[in-house]
Order: C-alpha cells, then structure tokens, then sequence
C-alpha cells in the first residue's frame, strides 16, 4: 500500500501537461539547452509524424528545443530515413562509441544517445505513439524548467489497449500492472506513486542521466526509476499527466519475455537493496511453450540484462569532461 509519505509525494510533486503549455514553457527556458531522443526500432509507420510534430511546434514554432535526435536501433525498416525527412538527427545505435562491443535493446539506444546529444536537460520518447502531441514533451520539460532542485519527471496517461480484433481503454501497460506496480509495491513502495512506471516517456538532467547505469534491454525504465531514485532521492522526482497515450502493442509472449527482462533488472536491484541474498543465482532465462499439432513446443528465451556503467565515467576516461553535481 502506498505510504503515507508517498501520498504526500504525489500530492506535491503531481501535475498536468496543461500546466504547461508551450509558452508558459518557452519562458522558463533561459539558456537551459534540450534535447528530445527517440529510441526507434522498426518505427518507420510512426516516427516520421512524431519528429515533424516536434520539429514544427517546438523547434520552428516555439523555439524550445534545441536537438531532435532518433537512435536506429538496428531497424530492418524506413525508420531512419523516415526519420530523417522528417527533420530529425539520425543516429545508428551501432555507430555510437563504436570502439565498444555492440549491445541489443532499448536501453543501449537510450544510454548511446548521451553520447551524441548536448541538451541540459534530455526528453526521452517511444517512437510508436500513435496520438502524439506536443504536450508530451512540454509537460514533461516544464517542471523541470521550473523547479531546479527537479533532477527527473516521468509521464503518466490512461493506456487503452487496441489490438487487431478489440479496444479496452484502459487495458494497456500489461507488464506494468501484472509485474513492475506489484514489484515496485512490495520492494520499493517509495515508488509507488508513479502512476506508469514503465512509461517510456521521461525527461532528466543530464548530470542525473549520465550519473546511473543504463540496463540494455527493456529493463530500463524499470532500473532508471529505482536507481534515479537512490542517487536523488524521490523528492527531487515528479509526474505529468500526459492525457492518453496509444501505441503499437506487443504479442502477449513478447511481453512475457520483456517481463522476465524486468523482473532480471529488479532482481539485481533487489540483491544490490540487499532484500534477496540468494544462495544460487537465479535462473536468467524463462521457457515459453507454443501449441503445436502434436502437443507444445517448448522456446527457451535468455532474459538476462546487460548494463552499460554510466556515461559520465565512459566520456571522463575518453578525456569528455562532464559536469558533476550527482
Ligand atoms: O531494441 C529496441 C526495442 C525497442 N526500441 C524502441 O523503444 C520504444 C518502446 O519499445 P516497444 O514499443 O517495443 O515497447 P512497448 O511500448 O511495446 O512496451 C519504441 O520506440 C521502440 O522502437 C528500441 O529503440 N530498441
Ligand atoms: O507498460 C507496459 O506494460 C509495456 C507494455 O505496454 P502494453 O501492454 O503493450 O500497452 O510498455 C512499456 O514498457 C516498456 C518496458 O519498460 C517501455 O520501454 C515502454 O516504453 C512502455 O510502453
């Protein structure tokens, strides 16, 4: 159950993307510099509408972004190309710090895309939305703006989910329901205010940013709000509501295996909190079985979650230097 000081957290530190309308915005800017990224895999149906939003209402329009940057992330699509008519920087995640072994997931695009932006402060956005505006990236740069003791605002929105054949309104964000809300329940109910905790729709400082780990995979969000939250404390973290949020969902089996990337990521945390002392690793796979004609056919996945160490220390041992207030 959420804590009492955790009700006051969200009662404090709550608030609407319609506090925030982009002129509002544009004048706490100052000389504060922001770069909006997006992690695109195979997005090409979507990207392109996303960064022409951006571009157009708070690049060209209200000149509050500074960089629009989408990391490739080895797509087998358009995405970069879409990506890039539509105005945005392209990066291939590869082709960044390429003197390092390359990694799969969401998170390397994500920690890869430090290394090739300048913002202060960094807005990061799935690249599937189909309902985007540009709100989300306003609301979630506004208390920032705002508030310099801030170090990270999450987003947060009702999630229906649409699939081929149904529509439920508010049936999305699965693994968040059924994993990541218990998780962050039981293990860190601190937490537990954050209304989307696996929301991939978040803003930073970027001294906070390149300050913690970035777990590879889909574990990210997941590490990212546990460890943000050991380096500043939950105080120096809030919430926007975004409205809705609608976009392209995965098979009920990818989630599985997303699931078991999370649960990975937490267990690791949960060890490093010193709340599980396991004896014997746990397992870093899980088996998932498919009907056949003839009976099941049985798929092992491997789950395990690399981590990238923080920027900081990687572009401080390549003579980058970086601002350190973390
Ligand atoms: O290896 C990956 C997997 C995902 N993504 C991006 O991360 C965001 C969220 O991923 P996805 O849509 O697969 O997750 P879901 O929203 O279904 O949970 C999207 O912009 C993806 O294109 C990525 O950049 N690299
Ligand atoms: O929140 C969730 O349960 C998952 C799946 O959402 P849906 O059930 O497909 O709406 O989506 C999120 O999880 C990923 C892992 O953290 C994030 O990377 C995605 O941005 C986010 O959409």
């Amino acid at each position: 159950m959420m804590p009492t000081r955790t009700r006051q957290w969200l009662a404090n530190r709550m608030s609407s993307h319609l506090d925030w309308p982009a002129s509002r915005v544009r004048a706490l800017k100052g000389d504060t510099t922001i770069s909006v990224v997006l992690p695109a895999k195979d997005e090409q149906e979507t990207v392109g509408s996303i960064v022409t939003t951006i571009r157009e209402s708070l690049v060209e329009g209200v000149p509050l972004v500074d960089e629009v940057v989408v990391i490739d992330s080895r797509s087998t699509d358009n995405t970069a190309k879409v990506a890039a008519r539509a105005g945005a920087a392209v990066y291939a995640q590869d082709d960044i710090l390429a003197d390092l072994p390359g990694l799969w997931g969401k998170g390397e695009a994500l920690w890869k895309s430090l290394a090739v932006t300048g913002g202060d402060v960094v807005v990061f956005v799935d690249s599937d939305i189909r309902n985007f505006g540009a709100h989300f990236v306003t609301g979630l740069v506004g208390p920032l703006l705002a508030d310099p003791d801030l170090a990270y605002v999450k987003g947060c929105y009702s999630r229906p989910l649409r699939e081929a054949d149904s529509f439920s309104p508010f049936d999305g964000g699965r693994v968040t329901e059924l994993l990541a809300r218990p998780l962050l329940n039981m293990c860190w109910p601190e937490l537990s205010g954050f209304v989307q905790p696996l929301a991939g729709e978040y803003a930073g400082r970027r001294e906070a940013l390149e300050a913690v780990p970035f777990v590879c995979g889909y574990g990210v969000e997941f590490a990212l709000l546990v460890d943000l939250a050991d380096l500043v404390g939950v105080d120096r973290m809030a919430q926007t509501d975004l409205g809705r949020r609608e976009h392209s969902h995965q098979s009920t089996a990818a989630l599985g295996r997303m699931a078991g990337q999370i649960l990975d990521t937490a267990w690791s945390r949960m060890h490093r909190h010193g709340i599980v002392a396991p004896e014997h690793p746990p397992s870093r796979g899980i088996t998932q079985f498919v009907q056949t004609t003839d009976g099941y056919e049985s798929l092992d996945w491997d789950v395990e979650v690399s981590e990238r160490p923080p920027m900081r220390q990687v572009l401080d041992g390549r003579g980058v230097p970086r601002p350190r207030r973390y």
